[in-house]
Formats: structure tokens, C-alpha cells, sequence
């Protein structure tokens, strides 16, 4: 124990940052702490938190979308390992904002009331970042990109997203390389639209599991992106909750109905085949 409760500083401790890059300097803090901006007047306490937690949200968010790009890039080069080593970084990431929402939950509805009103007509439905981590999964819709119509940055994104194939798509077409049979259907499918069901996918996917032993790596990457669907819907589902005890059944900033609206997302699936396989084994 240190007597006077206190941690000297070492003589080599650097001390002067005017020719050296510093902690904050490389952090760009400046910036970052500088985005803070609450709009309720007179300023609600909690609004602080309310636009941490979404910055926060979207700092991950970036941070998916680039492993996710990585891992796909990967998969198309058929370099299986380094494609799940992103993807395990995605899922812990996933784990962090999932468990994120128990911070916001601390915000009760007499609270958020008091601020919600001016917050206007935005909403987490404009998150352009959310909707691209979606489109590369392969839930693509061309008509989300119609709310981005004043942020070209946004539009030049997710247009670019849906023009590209997903990662399951990458996946599918990996699987093919390395001899699975997949049907054709699927590997020229239009990569614009969203994934739709495909019994034949099923029946590759059955051969790799009943043969778990001779196809390891597609057994373990199958695996590996159940873990990601699921991680998605558990994020999905704590948003829906905390939405509940927040705004009850009000209909959303964003003009959805609200919770409803939210509900029918979890009947979303990106990976289908990876779940109807289950019955068949
Ligand atoms: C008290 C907190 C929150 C409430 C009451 C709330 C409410 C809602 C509602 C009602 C919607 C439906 C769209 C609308 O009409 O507005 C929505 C969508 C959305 N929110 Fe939140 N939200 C909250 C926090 C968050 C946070 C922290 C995030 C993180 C970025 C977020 C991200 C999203 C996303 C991505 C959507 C679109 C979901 C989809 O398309 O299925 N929300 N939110
Ligand atoms: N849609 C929410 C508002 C909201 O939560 C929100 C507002 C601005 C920016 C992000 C938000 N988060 C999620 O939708 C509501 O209806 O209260």
C-alpha cells in the first residue's frame, strides 16, 4: 500500500505533447467530445445520455460494417479462417450492444417525455449505418434508401451495398468453389433483392451437417453466422422491449406505428436456409 494514498509519477512519465502525438490529438477528442449537442429547451438532464447511447450505437456500427466488408472480401477470396475471425469480432461487438440497452432502460417514460418533443420526426429508422450492416447481411430493400434522399453520403452507401452481393451470398458462392451443390438459382440470383427461401440450399447445407467431420470449415462457418442472425434478433428484441417501456404504443417519431412496426422485424430472416436445416437433420 502506498502511504500517502497517492501514485507518484515516474521520472519517465512523458510530459510535454507540443512535438509528440497524444492521446487526445490521435483521438481527434476534440471533435468526438465536441458532438454532443442536446436540443431540448430548456435542456433536459437525460438527453446527454440519450445521445451517448446513439453515438456510441453507431461507433460500433461503423466498426461491423468494416469487419463485415473484410470478411466478405475474404469469403470471395476463399480464404475461409480470416472471414471468421472478423465474423468473431462482429459477435462480440454484437454482445456490447446488445447488453448497451440496460444504460438507456435506466431512462424511464416520464423522463423521455419531457424531451421527446423535440426530437421531431427523427428517429433510429434514419440510421444509414444500420441499414447498411442489413443490406450487406442481405436484408436488401431498395426502398429504405428513399428516406435519404437529403444525405448523398448515405445514398452513395447503401446504393453501392445493394448493388453488391452479401456476405451470404460471398458464403454460397465459396461453397460452390469448394464443390458443395448449390443450386444455380441461387448463385445468379439478382443480389439488389432480398434473399428468398431455397429448399435446394437446404439440402447442401443438409449434406455438410450430416457429414459434419468432412466439412468442418462450412459446418463451423454455418454455425458461425447462426450465432450472428441470432445476436441480430437479440439486439432487435432488446430495442423492441426498451421501446415498450419507454413509449408504450405510441406510434414513432419516424411515423411507423411503433412497437408493431418493430415486431414484425423479428419475423426477418437472413440466413433461412441455416435454420430449415435444422428440422431436416
Ligand atoms: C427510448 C429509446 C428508443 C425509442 C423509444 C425508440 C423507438 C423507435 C421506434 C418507435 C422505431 C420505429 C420507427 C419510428 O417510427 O420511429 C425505431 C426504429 C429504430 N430505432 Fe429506435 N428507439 C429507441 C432507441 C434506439 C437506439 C438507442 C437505437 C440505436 C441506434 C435505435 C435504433 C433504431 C433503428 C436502427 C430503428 C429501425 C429499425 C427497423 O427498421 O426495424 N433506437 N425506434
Ligand atoms: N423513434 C423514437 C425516437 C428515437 O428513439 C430516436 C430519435 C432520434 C434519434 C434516434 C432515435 N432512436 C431510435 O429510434 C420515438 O418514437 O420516440
Amino acid at each position: 500500500m502506498v502511504d500517502a494514498n497517492t501514485r507518484p509519477l515516474e521520472a519517465g512519465v512523458v510530459r510535454d505533447f507540443r512535438d509528440e502525438l497524444s492521446y487526445g490529438g490521435y483521438l481527434h477528442l476534440d471533435r468526438l467530445l465536441d458532438a454532443q449537442h442536446p436540443v431540448s429547451r430548456p435542456q433536459h438532464h437525460d438527453e446527454l445520455l440519450f445521445i451517448i447511447q446513439h453515438q456510441t450505437v453507431e461507433l460500433w456500427l461503423k466498426l461491423i460494417l468494416h469487419e463485415l466488408r473484410t470478411a466478405r472480401a475474404h469469403l470471395a477470396g476463399d480464404r475461409l479462417q480470416p472471414a471468421l475471425k472478423q465474423l468473431a469480432r462482429v459477435k462480440h461487438i454484437q454482445h456490447t450492444l446488445t447488453e448497451q440497452w440496460s444504460v438507456l432502460a435506466t431512462l424511464t417514460p416520464s423522463e423521455y417525455v419531457e424531451f421527446r418533443g423535440f426530437l421531431g420526426r427523427s428517429s433510429g429508422f434514419q440510421s444509414y449505418q444500420y441499414r447498411a450492416v442489413e443490406f450487406i447481411l442481405g436484408n436488401k430493400n431498395a426502398d429504405m434508401i428513399d428516406v435519404f434522399a437529403h444525405d448523398e453520403h448515405a445514398r452513395d452507401l447503401l446504393s453501392e451495398l445493394l448493388g453488391q452481393p452479401s456476405v451470404y451470398d460471398e458464403f454460397i458462392r465459396y461453397l460452390h468453389r469448394q464443390g458443395h451443390e448449390v443450386p444455380a438459382s441461387v448463385l445468379d440470383r439478382d443480389v439488389t433483392k432480398p434473399h428468398t427461401y431455397d429448399p435446394g440450399l437446404v439440402a447442401a447445407f443438409r449434406r455438410i451437417y450430416e457429414s459434419s467431420a468432412e466439412n468442418w470449415d462450412a459446418y463451423e462457418a454455418c454455425e458461425e453466422l447462426v450465432d450472428l442472425e441470432e445476436n441480430f434478433q437479440f439486439w432487435r428484441f432488446r430495442h423492441l422491449k426498451t421501446v415498450e417501456r419507454t413509449i408504450g404504443s405510441k406510434h414513432g417519431t419516424g411515423g411507423s406505428s411503433g412497437v408493431s412496426f418493430l415486431r414484425a422485424a423479428l419475423d426477418l430472416t437472413f440466413f433461412p436456409e441455416l435454420y430449415a436445416v435444422r428440422t431436416e437433420i
